[in-house]
């Protein structure tokens, strides 16, 4: 059973179509919801949550209907907004608690449940202080505690990497990974930057102005490239020209060496060359796709390409 399911939704406001007749099945896991600022992402999430009715279409989230079921969608899915929403002068424990008493919760459950919580967002020392004080990415962590305190099946999290520094951005995407394998909770993270959620998702919706551009299992985006790269201590350059003469197409990107996979014959080639020439291996990996090359590339997806878009590749020509 699909956790969220969408047919022809549509979302009109005066003189702009938020979501235009967006129509995807998603499956249980960790989804990236990615889009331009604009593209739809937090008036999809809205409309997910129940909380405003689409203009036109339909959509069901963990089998409920969004139009009609909101409130049994709402005790089932958390939601971290992507605006900042916390009291400075409250600590953590007590607004999670708050929230968690908000869903229901008796009070003792309640303060089990929000120490638990902030344990696993990685809040636990500083629980007690007010958030006023707190950096950004100690407040990213108290909105997505608040989201999970009374143990959701799936989550909504709105751009919980705003804002955040490339460390706390990898904390963050590390966490979210966590969530969906060791907590078995289900997650559907919005982000404007694909590349990111490359590493924490199972499956990438992409919209743009309201449609549907791609909904694909990640994987299948970083497939493997049918390029090999290879490097070497020393001798980058008579390993490059052997294996050039042994009919392989080669070319030198820094201090690697990029051969296109002609056949298993390519490993045992490179094998016996780098044996010969006495070299010493460092590394040879198959080098995969990433999928910001989605939109490098939009006509031709699959097509091999040796570097990450906007890197150039060193060195175009060939031995
Ligand atoms: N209540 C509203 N009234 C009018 N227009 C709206 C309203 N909410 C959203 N929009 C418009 O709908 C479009 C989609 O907005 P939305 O906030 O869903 O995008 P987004 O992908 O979440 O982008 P961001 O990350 O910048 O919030 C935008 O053009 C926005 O201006």
């Amino acid at each position: 059973m699909p956790i969220i399911a969408t047919q022809g939704l549509t979302m009109r406001f005066p003189g702009v179509t938020a979501l235009d007749d967006l129509t995807f099945a998603v499956e249980a896991g960790v989804v990236g919801l990615v889009g331009a600022n604009g593209a739809g992402k937090s008036t999809l999430i809205k409309i997910l949550l129940g909380l405003v009715p689409a203009s036109a279409g339909q959509a069901r989230v963990l089998d409920l209907d969004v139009a009609t079921q909101g409130e049994s969608i709402r005790e089932r899915v958390g939601y971290m907004p992507e605006y900042e929403c916390l009291p400075p002068d409250v600590s953590a424990t007590e607004f999670v608690v708050h929230m968690a008493r908000m869903t229901g919760l008796p009070p003792a459950a309640a303060r089990e449940r929000a120490a638990d919580t902030l344990r696993h967002v990685g809040l636990y020392e500083e629980r007690y202080r007010p958030m006023g004080g707190y950096s950004t990415g100690m407040r990213q962590r108290v909105k997505l505690a608040q989201a999970l305190v009374h143990d959701p099946q799936l989550v909504f999290l709105d751009e919980p990497t705003n804002g955040l520094d490339p460390a706390g951005r990898d904390e963050m995407l590390d966490l979210i990974r966590r969530i969906g394998a060791e907590f078995g909770i289900s997650v559907l993270v919005t982000s404007h930057l694909l590349g990111e959620l490359e590493r924490s998702c199972d499956h990438v919706v992409i919209i743009d102005g309201g449609r549907l551009l791609r909904s694909q299992g990640v994987a299948a985006f970083t497939a493997a490239s049918g390029v090999l790269s290879v490097e070497v201590e020393d001798g980058m350059d008579p390993l490059g020209h052997r294996l050039a003469a042994a009919g392989l197409t080669v070319r030198p990107e820094g201090r690697l060496l990029l051969v296109d996979v002609a056949g298993e014959h390519t490993y045992d080639l490179i094998r016996d060359a780098v044996v010969d020439l006495e070299l010493c291996l460092i590394r040879m990996e198959q080098r995969r796709h990433h999928i910001e090359e989605v939109f490098a590339t939009p006509q031709a997806p699959q097509a091999p390409h040796p570097g990450r878009p906007g890197q150039a590749v060193v060195g175009e020509g060939t031995w």
